[in-house]
């Protein structure tokens, strides 16, 4: 299916090996954000030199850009240990208590997903970040007591799809935000030339052009389709060619823009169902079968970059690059809308 193509389960662990095999471990590898390269480069570089946990870092941007790289690369960089762990598996304060004070001096603590985590934990962050303490609660009703403890000092790198939904107390904690952008197809072209070089695998330049300019602007995308045409070549005992890397995609529904099923679904929806919009999140999301979350962290930010869809104020609006796109003729009434 396509889907497992380009938005592989994240839990699979052969998908999970092969990224950990794929992973540049320091900043001088990491292909692209040239900016935040050296942004977080000077930022390591100043608290090194002052011989303290680096600042806060939040990590902002569409999945498969490198968010989780990055935090692996600052802990690499300095030397420090890594924890990993994710909004969704702090449900309550207790959860980010236990965490917080396991921490060893200089560690750096990676939270996957931190606008996913709940509201009291949150909370019991601001303290932890700004001074290094949490306030235990113990009992409950009138006699409850808080106890300060005393934390380890570390370093919080926070990854999120969605930086909107972060209070503003929790973002001002961080000392540096990193907005990723998606990568140029030159830059992805670095990222699968030395991905095939790891896996020893021979392809050709054009075919590594072709799969590069249609992977979404996304690293793990291109790494992804590198992979299937792998398959393909393996499979069919052909070279790995500009052929090979076509009919790979034809297979797995990438289209030559680097569309997925999912993106050109919601595209459909849109001209089709909504004659080219506006139409609002939710209805569409309905529309299509997902989340409205997907939606909006996954799809849409290449469909507006690429300048298939505008978001407006009355809703989701396809673009005429999107009926070109898709071989329809725009109703007058949709590009009134733009
Ligand atoms: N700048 C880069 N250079 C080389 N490879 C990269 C780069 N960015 C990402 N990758 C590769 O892409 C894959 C996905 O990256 P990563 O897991 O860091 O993305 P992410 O932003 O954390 O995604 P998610 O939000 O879904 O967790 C990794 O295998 C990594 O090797």
């Amino acid at each position: 299916m396509s889907d497992a193509v380009v938005r592989p389960d994240p839990e699979s662990e052969a998908e999970l090996a092969f990224e950990g095999a794929l992973r540049p471990s320091s900043l001088e590898e990491f292909v692209g954000q040239q900016k935040v390269r050296r942004q977080l480069q000077l930022l390591l570089e100043a608290a090194s030199l002052q011989n303290r946990s680096p600042d806060h870092i939040l990590l902002a941007g569409p999945p498969g850009l490198g968010k989780t790289t990055l935090a692996m690369i600052v802990a690499h960089e300095g030397a420090r240990p890594l924890r990993m762990t994710s909004g969704p598996a702090i449900q309550h304060a207790g959860d980010l208590a236990a965490v917080l004070s396991s921490l060893v001096p200089g560690e750096v603590l990676f939270v996957d997903e931190i606008h996913r985590m709940a509201r009291s934990a949150e909370e019991m962050l601001y303290l932890a970040m700004e001074d290094f303490r949490v306030d235990i609660m113990v009992g409950k009703g009138a006699g409850a007591t808080s106890i300060p403890l005393e934390l380890a000092p570390f370093t919080l790198v926070g990854a999120t799809t969605r930086s909107g939904l972060l209070p503003n107390p929790l973002r001002d904690r961080f000392g540096f935000t990193a907005h990723l952008e998606f990568y140029e197809p030159e830059e992805l072209l670095r990222v699968i030339t030395r991905a095939a070089a790891l896996l020893r695998f021979e392809i050709g330049q054009d075919a590594l052009t072709e799969i590069s300019g249609r992977s979404r602007g996304t690293p793990r995308i291109a790494n992804r389709l590198l992979r299937r045409v792998r398959d393909f070549a393996l499979v069919n005992g052909g070279p790995a060619d500009r052929d090979a890397v076509q009919a790979a995609l034809e297979l797995y529904d990438v289209d030559d823009w680097g569309l997925d099923r999912l993106d050109r679904a919601v595209l459909t929806a849109i001209v089709d169902r909504f004659a080219g919009g506006p139409v609002g999140l939710s209805t569409l999301a309905v529309s299509v079968g997902e989340e409205a979350e997907t939606i909006e962290a996954v799809v849409e930010p290449f469909l507006v970059r690429t300048g298939l869809l505008s978001r407006t104020p009355r809703g989701r609006v396809a673009t005429p690059r999107a009926w070109q796109h898709l071989g329809r003729r725009p109703e007058p009434t949709a590009l009134d809308d733009l």
